[in-house]
């Protein structure tokens, strides 16, 4: 029979002590050890009510007494005194400010667990044992070596190239033992810092193990390669729960699990910077549930497509990524009772800012260069289609093409799926028609017409095509385009445009037509997987929403961006760590603690009424005094008071985000704030001769019937729409059990191999990822009911309980075995248990049984 001790370990646990009795077996009993035991949680408050003091201790030593352990004791209250210090001095952990100090000491003690060295005892056991420590050099690179000698303040590190550096002893951090290099999850680590994480991350990434667990989350480093884990037989390994190695497949196969045994709703949540792969991760994670859910209707399959679709609208090549998602996509996925695949709904979130306006070295959507490298001659000639460098929308920023891919090859692919989705021939030519009329559309130009700097639009080639393409003559577009009707007292006035004014009315309705084909094509393939609406099991949601963004110059369409950003690091603060708590302290459970970066006060800067960014932005948006000067002075001068805002020069303004600080240039805002289209525009496409036109205006004119309030009202500014459809998507996902995938770009370049420190490490600073391994060290992750507890495992009471009450039962099988009391804690309602514990009872079943 397994002794007591032996029960309450899991088996990392036995390994590290394994260590400590090698490592003891050859040193005086009277030093400290050379592993510290597990450190206690840092705000950790003793239970008194159920439990006796928690004793997590892995230490062979500690249980004996003695010297050993009185120095043991000395050393963690030392360590402990050291954190608490610290803490105190630089912690206000509700902002998100905390985060952003990037740079230096105070980003490293957000890291910091098992972390300085410090106290001559602890240094001249690390010298005499010629144990590994981490500095950073300082180039910002971390090294590993070992402490030559010390002054105290200052010590000596032995590097492995045989450099001897100079170091503060307060920036030295512990290094695990090599066995534990390259361990699965980071809750193995016996010393968890910043450093120790990401030489783990690094070890696994040099060897194509771009999976890790950081407890209850998934880390997925880009490889910007093929490495061959993603395959059919891969898949069938987790089917068939042949590893337990961390992988998106894994993550996946647990939401699925967790669907159908506990009947609720499930979301993977993938986050992470531009680039960083949540796109290609998303796919991974279809591609394993279509596996495990396909039955014999073919949905999954047509799941899996709509990527194509999606990626050409909604994708385009960015300075950070070649293939950057523009738009938020939730894939909900709809399984029977039985667990088969019988539907799916796709939802978006997205502003179309870049149909008309390109940053330089960007592209705009895919699907604009693939129609014009790879459209078949008949169509080239019915759309009288140019090549992408002939249209100014496409041409503007000097970015035509993207190293690799054929675009041409991509619009055949393209077409292909279009068939998949039924979408028949005409309906095809309508929608190419569509996208031309877009590009013609930004080639239509303007001539002065009076010196009053009237413009009206040239009758030319630009014009004439893309009138066609609309259905409408040439000459209706061109009085649409160069002026409006106002109503008056005395009846209706033509008020000419001026250059600007024409422009934007262009502009409006290109964005107008490209969103409105966008959200048709998505209402097309949503009607197609939607067979199995009436479906009586439950949904996994994947959600994949464009990443954190920080260029040089920041412009409108980061600023909504990095908005939606920050309510999914709220949604992840609030699963992971809040409601986590709220939970402990609802069941009466002391103490687990974990202080993390809470971004709520960069939310309340952006959505605060009336003072906050948005609606300080919407204030102006029928202002005739206000231009992007105006509003930065009042941006300035109304939130200047705000923790997360800063006041800048000029027209800039920035905003301290939980990842990093962003600077925004106004220029342009108030423009792409608005995207009504002129009642002329509405009135020309319902009357035009295509399909789709009408259909696009008559969901205007349905739309101008909403209260002004509603979302789809068109009074509503554009970043009123991108809240309204953001909150709707997090709603969704309220109602859902999240998982969560955190993807890291490893550097800058695109490229397989390269791994950039200070970029990885700003990534793991910022996600949170590591406050949640700490969580999981600290707290009790498997928890259950009394009753499922006495239901579970009161069998294994070899004296029959005469008490029917479930909490006795619970308790008498915990004294059986004698679990020791740090081990798990009794609440109100369940019992709570630490790492591991559980898979022991469930040993102990499995052995009587
Ligand atoms: N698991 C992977 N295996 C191989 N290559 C990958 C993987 N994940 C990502 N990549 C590569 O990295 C590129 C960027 O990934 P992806 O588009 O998924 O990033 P993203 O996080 O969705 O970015 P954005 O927020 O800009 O949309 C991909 O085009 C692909 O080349």
């Amino acid at each position: 029979m397994l002794s007591p001790t032996t029960l309450a370990r899991s088996s990392l646990e036995e390994m590290l002590e394994s260590l400590r009795l090698r490592d003891n077996s050859d040193r005086p009993k009277d030093l400290p050890p050379a592993l510290p035991s597990r450190p206690p949680s840092r705000a950790r408050i003793r239970s008194g009510r159920w439990s006796a003091q928690p004793n997590f201790n892995t230490d062979s030593n500690s249980e004996s007494g003695g010297e050993g352990q009185r120095k043991e004791n000395e050393l963690r209250v030392k360590r402990n005194t050291f954190w608490n210090k610290k803490r105190r001095k630089d912690v206000n952990v509700n902002s998100p400010y905390n985060v952003v100090a990037v740079e230096g000491i105070e980003g490293e003690e957000r890291m910091e667990e098992t972390g300085v060295l410090e106290g001559s005892d602890n240094i001249g056991y690390f010298i005499e044992k010629k144990l590994r420590v981490w500095c950073r050099q300082s180039n910002g690179v971390w090294v590993s070596g070992t402490i030559h000698s010390t002054s105290g303040e200052e010590s000596f590190v032995s590097l492995a190239n045989g450099n001897v550096v100079k170091v503060s002893t307060c920036h030295l951090f512990p290094a695990n033992p090599e066995i534990l290099d390259g361990v699965d999850d980071l809750l193995h680590l016996s010393y968890l810092n910043e450093p120790t994480v990401f030489h783990n991350l690094k070890y696994r990434y040099s060897r194509d193990m771009i999976y890790s667990k950081a407890g209850p989350i998934l880390i997925a480093v880009n490889p910007f390669k093929d490495v061959q884990i993603n395959g059919k037989d891969i898949v069938t390994t987790y089917k068939q729960k042949a590893t337990d190695k961390p992988h998106v497949f894994a993550i996946a196969e647990n939401a699925y699990n967790e669907m159908m045994n506990d009947g609720v709703n499930q979301s993977l949540m993938i986050s992470g910077e531009s680039g960083a792969g949540k796109t290609e991760t998303a796919k991974f994670a279809v591609q394993y549930l279509a596996a495990l859910g396909g039955g014999n209707v073919g949905i999954e399959c047509q799941i899996l497509q709509t990527s194509c679709i999606l990626e050409a609208f909604g994708n385009s090549k960015t300075s950070m990524n070649d293939n950057s998602s523009r738009f938020g996509k939730l894939i909900e996925i709809h399984f029977t009772a039985a667990g088969k695949i019988c539907g799916s709904k796709i939802r978006t979130c997205k502003h179309q800012s870049r149909v008309v306006q390109l940053a330089a070295g960007e592209r705009s959507y895919h699907i604009f260069y693939q129609l014009c490298a790879g459209a078949p001659q008949a169509l080239r000639e019915r759309l009288n289609l140019k090549m992408a460098k002939e249209y100014n929308y496409l041409a503007q920023s000097d970015c035509l093409v993207i190293n690799g891919v054929d675009d041409a090859q991509r619009f055949l692919k393209f077409m292909e799926t279009l068939d998949i989705f039924q979408i028949s021939k005409g309906e095809q030519d309508q929608a190419f028609a569509m996208l031309a009329a877009v590009l013609w559309l930004g080639n239509i130009s303007f001539h002065a017409i009076d010196y009053e700097n009237h413009v009206e639009a040239s009758n030319d080639e630009a014009l004439i095509n893309a009138a066609r393409l609309i259905g409408c003559e040439s000459h209706e577009l061109k009085e649409a385009l160069s002026a409006r009707r106002i109503q008056t007292e005395e009846g209706n006035i033509v008020e000419k445009f001026t250059m600007s004014q024409a422009i934007d009315t262009r502009d409006a309705l290109a964005k107008f037509i490209y969103a409105s084909l966008f959200d048709w094509l998505v209402e097309q393939i949503n009607n197609l997987l939607e067979v199995g609406k009436q479906h009586t099991g439950w949904s996994i949601s994947i959600l994949d929403i464009y990443g954190f963004e920080s260029f040089k110059k920041n412009s409108f369409e980061q600023f909504c961006i990095n908005y939606a950003n920050e309510r999914l690091q709220q949604h992840f603060n609030r699963h992971v760590f809040k409601l986590e708590q709220e939970e402990y302290e609802l069941d009466g459970i002391d103490g687990v603690k974990v202080d993390f970066a809470d971004n709520q006060e960069c939310l309340d800067l952006f959505e605060k009424k009336p003072i906050g960014l948005l609606s300080l932005l919407d204030e102006d948006l029928h202002s005739p005094a206000a231009n992007d000067a105006t509003l930065a002075n009042k941006l300035k001068q109304n939130l200047n008071g705000m923790a997360c805002f800063k006041g800048d020069k000029g027209r800039v303004f920035g905003v301290r985000h939980f990842a990093g600080e962003v600077l925004y240039d106004t220029n342009d805002f108030l423009k792409k704030n608005q995207d009504s289209l002129n009642p002329e525009l509405i009135e020309l496409l319902s009357s035009c001769n295509g399909q789709l036109p009408q259909l696009f205006a008559i969901k205007m004119l349905n739309q101008t019937l909403e209260p002004a309030t509603s979302l789809d009202s068109p009074n509503q500014s554009v970043s009123a729409k991108f809240k309204g459809k953001l909150f709707k998507l997090m709603q969704q996902l309220e109602k859902t059990k999240p998982h969560f995938i955190c993807c890291i770009k490893p550097n800058r370049k695109q490229l397989p191999g390269m791994y950039e420190e200070d970029l990885v490490s700003q990534q793991l600073r910022c996600s949170g990822v590591l406050e949640a391994v700490r969580m999981s060290r600290s707290g009790y992750p498997t928890r259950m009911t009394h009753q499922e507890f006495a239901d579970r495992y009161g069998f294994l009471l070899l004296e029959t309980n005469e008490s029917p009450d479930p909490l006795s039962i619970s308790v008498a099988v915990l004294k059986q075995f004698n679990i020791l009391p740090g081990m798990y804690q009794i609440g109100y309602t369940k019992l709570y248990l630490r790492i591991g514990l559980e898979m022991n009872f469930t040993y102990y079943g499995k052995k009587s049984l």
